[in-house]
């Protein structure tokens, strides 16, 4: 996409340099394994949100490291969501709560 030039995509050499880097913010795991609905968890402007590969989700460690697990809720007996949808419906939500979203476009919608 010609979008990714504006993205700051960096890349940590493994886990542990990760979490040395990340300066005390919040690391939140979204996994299907947590109890915790996402939509009531007050987000702050410096979490991280973590989520994990389509197959497998994280290993047991990541898992135990996160400072919260939110879930996505879903219908009863549906596995997962794609994690894109994930990433994005979250986000979404986080971005609201901490007046994340550009301000132009705010206004514009309140118009
Ligand atoms: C396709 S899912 C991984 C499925 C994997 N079998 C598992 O149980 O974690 C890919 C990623 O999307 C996120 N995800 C998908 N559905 C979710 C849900 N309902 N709640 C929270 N996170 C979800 C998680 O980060 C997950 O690791």
């Amino acid at each position: 996409m010609d979008y990714l030039p504006q993205a700051e995509i960096v890349r940590h050499a493994s886990w542990a340099a990760f979490r040395a880097a990340r300066e005390g913010a919040r690391l939140l795991l979204l996994t299907t394994k947590a109890a915790e609905p996402y939509t009531g968890y007050a987000f702050q402007p410096a979490d991280i949100l973590l989520l994990g590969r389509e197959s497998a989700g994280v290993p047991e460690d990541v898992h135990n490291t996160a400072d919260a697990r939110l879930l996505i809720p879903m219908q009863p007996g549906l596995r997962s969501l794609n994690v894109a949808l994930s990433a994005a419906m979250v986000l979404g939500e986080a971005l609201r709560q901490t007046s994340g979203f550009p301000l132009a476009i705010v206004a514009h919608e309140r118009v």
